[in-house]
Formats: C-alpha cells, sequence, structure tokens
C-alpha cells in the first residue's frame, strides 16, 4: 500500500499551471476519433483516466499518436462509421466517463462489442444510460444482471429520442447525444439543471449542428431544467484543440491557498466554463479572495489565471443548480467547511454517493478522524467548522479526489497526517504531490 505522510504547511507561496481538463481530454479522444482528418489535442491530460480512453478507442481500430513529454495526442480519425469491432471487451480502467460516453458511441455501431473497468466502475450505476439507449433502439445489456457493467452493446439502428433525464449528468447527456449522431432523426436530452456543457461546445466546433437552451418546462426552486438537442449523421471534421488545466485539479491549490494562513498563489491557465467553475463562487460566498486574471477564450472554452489569496472563511449553503457545477470539488469544499467558522450545508448531492467511492462516507469518516465535526446525511453533508483540524491516518478509499482533498487538509492540520493509497491521484492528477511541493 502507498502511503504518503504530509506535515502542516506554514503558507504557500508560487505559481503553478495544473495539466489539462481531464472532461475535455476525453471527449477530445472521442470527437477525433469520429471526426475526418486528424485532431491535435495539445496540454491534454496524461493520466490513467484518459489513457483507458485512448486504448478503447485503440482497440476500435483508430491511430493515435502520444507525445507523454509534449502532453499531445494526434488522433487519425475515420469519420462516424469508421470504428472497427474490437477482438476483445473494452477496458475503461476505473473512468466513469470514458464508460458511459463511449456506451454511447458503441450503441451506434452495428456490430456488438462488450465494455468493462474496475472494481469500482463494476459498482458504478449503468440503468442511466441502459434505458436511453435501450429507449433509441439499442441493446443493452448489464452481464451480471445489476445495472452495472459488464455491459454488452449491439446497436445501429437507432431512432432520435426527447430523454427526460433524471440526473444532472453530463456523462448521461453526452452519452445520448452520441449515440444521437447515429440515430434517426434528431434526439434531445432535458436534465433538471446545466451540467457541464463541454460537448455541446466541441461537436458544435467539430462543424455538429447542436442547440442547447433553458427548457420552457416547470421552473422548480431555483432550477432551470435544460435541454441539449443534436442533429443526426454530421459531417464532423478534425480540429486543433488546446486544453485548458483542469478546474478540478486547480482546486486542490485554491483550497490550500485559501485555508493556510499567509498563502498566496497564482494557479494559470484555469478552464473556467461557467458550467465547472462553481468552486469560485462557493468560495467567495465563503470570504475567500480569488481574483480571476486574464480571462481568454479557447474553442469557446473559456480559462484564465487565478490568484488566490488565504483568507478567513466562513460557513455556506450549497445547493440546487450550483451542484453540478462542482461535483467533484465538493470533498475538497468539505475540507474548507471544516476550516471555516459557523455551518456549511451541502445539499442536493446524492450523487456523491456513486462515484469512484461514496464521497459522504470517505469525507465524513476522514475528516471526523481529524477532529472535524461532521454529519453525513443522505444527499449531502453538514459540516460545523472547528477552525482547526489534527494530523491523522486516512484512507483515500482508491479515490483521486479523496487523496488530494485530505493532502489539502493535511496542509491546515497540527501534526502529520498519513494517507493511505495516495498514489491513485495518477487517475487524474499524476504529479499532484510533487505539484504541491513546490508551493510548500
Ligand atoms: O462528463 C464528464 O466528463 C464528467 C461528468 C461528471 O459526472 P456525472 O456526469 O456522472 O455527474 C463528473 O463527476 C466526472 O468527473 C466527469
Ligand atoms: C467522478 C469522476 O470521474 P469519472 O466519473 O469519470 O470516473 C471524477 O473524476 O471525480
Amino acid at each position: 500500500m502507498s502511503i504518503r505522510e504530509i506535515e502542516r504547511a506554514c503558507a504557500l507561496h508560487g505559481e503553478i499551471e495544473v495539466p489539462g481538463d481531464k472532461s475535455i481530454s476525453h471527449r477530445s479522444i472521442m470527437l477525433g476519433a469520429l471526426a475526418e482528418g486528424d485532431t491535435r489535442a495539445s496540454h491534454f491530460l496524461m493520466s490513467a483516466d484518459c489513457l483507458s480512453t485512448i486504448s478503447c478507442f485503440r482497440q476500435l481500430g483508430i491511430d493515435i499518436e502520444e507525445d507523454r513529454g509534449a502532453d499531445t495526442v494526434v488522433v487519425h480519425g475515420k469519420g462516424l462509421h469508421g470504428l472497427q469491432a474490437p477482438s476483445e471487451t473494452l477496458d475503461t480502467g476505473n473512468s466513469g466517463t470514458t464508460t458511459r460516453i463511449l456506451s454511447g458511441t458503441l450503441a451506434g455501431q452495428t456490430f456488438q462489442s462488450q465494455i468493462n473497468g474496475d472494481s469500482s466502475i463494476q459498482t458504478r450505476p449503468m440503468k442511466r444510460i441502459i434505458n436511453p439507449l435501450t429507449e433509441m433502439g439499442a441493446q443493452v445489456t448489464s452481464l451480471r444482471g445489476n445495472d452495472c457493467t459488464p455491459l454488452a452493446i449491439s446497436g445501429g439502428h437507432l431512432h432520435g429520442i426527447d430523454y427526460l433525464s433524471p440526473v444532472a449528468s453530463a456523462q448521461v447527456k453526452s452519452c445520448i447525444l452520441l449515440a444521437g449522431l447515429y440515430a434517426e432523426g434528431r434526439t434531445s436530452v432535458t436534465e433538471p439543471s446545466l451540467s457541464r456543457n463541454h460537448t455541446e461546445l466541441m461537436l458544435r466546433g467539430f462543424g455538429a449542428e447542436v442547440s442547447s437552451r433553458a427548457a420552457a418546462r416547470s421552473r422548480t426552486a431555483g432550477m432551470t431544467p435544460w435541454r441539449a438537442e443534436v442533429c443526426p449523421e454530421p459531417h464532423l471534421r478534425g480540429q486543433d484543440i488546446i486544453i485548458p488545466g483542469d478546474i478540478s485539479s486547480a482546486a486542490y491549490f485554491i483550497a490550500a491557498g485559501l485555508i493556510v494562513p499567509g498563502s498566496e498563489i497564482l494557479v494559470k491557465n484555469v478552464g473556467i466554463n461557467p458550467t465547472r467553475a462553481g468552486i469560485l463562487e462557493v468560495a467567495r460566498g465563503m470570504g475567500g479572495q480569488i481574483e480571476v486574471i486574464r480571462e481568454y477564450d479557447r474553442g469557446g472554452e473559456k480559462a484564465a489565471d487565478l490568484l488566490v489569496k488565504s483568507a478567513s472563511l466562513h460557513g455556506t449553503t450549497i445547493e440546487g443548480a450550483l451542484i453540478p457545477t462542482l461535483i467533484d470539488e465538493i470533498p475538497v469544499i468539505a475540507v474548507m467547511a471544516a476550516c471555516a467558522d459557523g455551518t456549511t450545508v451541502i445539499r442536493d448531492a446524492a450523487e456523491l454517493k456513486v462515484k469512484e467511492s461514496d464521497r459522504i462516507a470517505a469525507m465524513t469518516e476522514n475528516l471526523k478522524a481529524m477532529g472535524a465535526d461532521i454529519t453525513p446525511e443522505e444527499d449531502g453533508m453538514i459540516i460545523r467548522g472547528t477552525g482547526s483540524l489534527h494530523g491523522a491516518r486516512v484512507r483515500s478509499f482508491m479515490d483521486h479526489r479523496v487523496a488530494m482533498s485530505m493532502a489539502v487538509a493535511a496542509l491546515a492540520a497540527e501534526g502529520t497526517t498519513a494517507i493511505e493509497d495516495a498514489d491513485c491521484v495518477l487517475i487524474s492528477y499524476p504529479s499532484f504531490y510533487e505539484d504541491l511541493e513546490k508551493l510548500i
């Protein structure tokens, strides 16, 4: 087992550039493969999850060049109908994004395929994609009959649907939109509130006709349902993509900069697409100081440098439409809340229970071990800030976001914190600990 020990930090100082956005990196391979011509993606995230996407598309007959030193990939796309039947089960590793979005693409193919991932993936819910893909005319079978992977998928004669998704999930939305590229007629997905829209933006950039707008249907308690629609059989053309830094990775430095007294950190080149940037709103709402510097646009994706200075934080309420815009940042927001004054309430976030780990249970156990006052709820957490934490032995639960969040907690805790199975950060941020060291 890999154990990492982290001491309390005095103050964090310096500049950092985080690796490329994981969601956009996955999509650059997926759309690059379905486009005609080459797609070059630079500042590509060379982490285990994105490498799983690359290896699945190689199994589907796509030639992909990787330059790991330069963080660049070139995908030699074969067009919408250029994928070949894989000879073995497609292995999606630990990646929910690969599993769900790739399933949508496979539903559009005339060949049969099987898809499976590691022990964590095998427990994550797939009914949310099985239902709409089946409604579109694909046969998607959970081979163990438990609505999880392994899945057997055969499709090829799809028809467009108007799908009302019960969850605000970009993976579900993207799965259906990519299946919709192969369907007869238009396909739409309406979600309870807008989840990350990278698929819509990138599909448009590659030449597809995609619309995205607030849906006219009911508006309940601060939630605006959102509808994305795609036209079938687009002529996708390969693109050059410069991937912005991942705000979900930047979140650890934002949180550390805020909670470790005397810190000042410049996080450069961070994607701040509003469907991803909820952490900035929450940090400011807690009294944090984050300055957005040098904002610019990369193919419809906004990016900027962020200057973070330590501040004394206070509690807040995080709920409703904000949740999908910061879903992966909630573990580190829980750390911020534990170091703040007053109570933070996180609700409407039951999705946390079906990520790489049950992130409500994992963060509750770990933060309690470090002296926090935290109550787990069915759809979130209530955290009463105690102002201080102490070192403890904590577990990553093999969940990269939990490991990185606990590293941030360790920086603000008295004494030493030991994180078990700390190496799982390779899923989204292989150089995380080295980058953190540079600021200490
Ligand atoms: O589409 C994506 O790239 C992702 C969507 C989110 O999942 P859900 O769509 O399941 O909420 C997020 O948690 C995941 O890390 C990446
Ligand atoms: C939930 C995550 O990823 P995925 O769903 O792709 O496994 C994540 O990166 O926090």
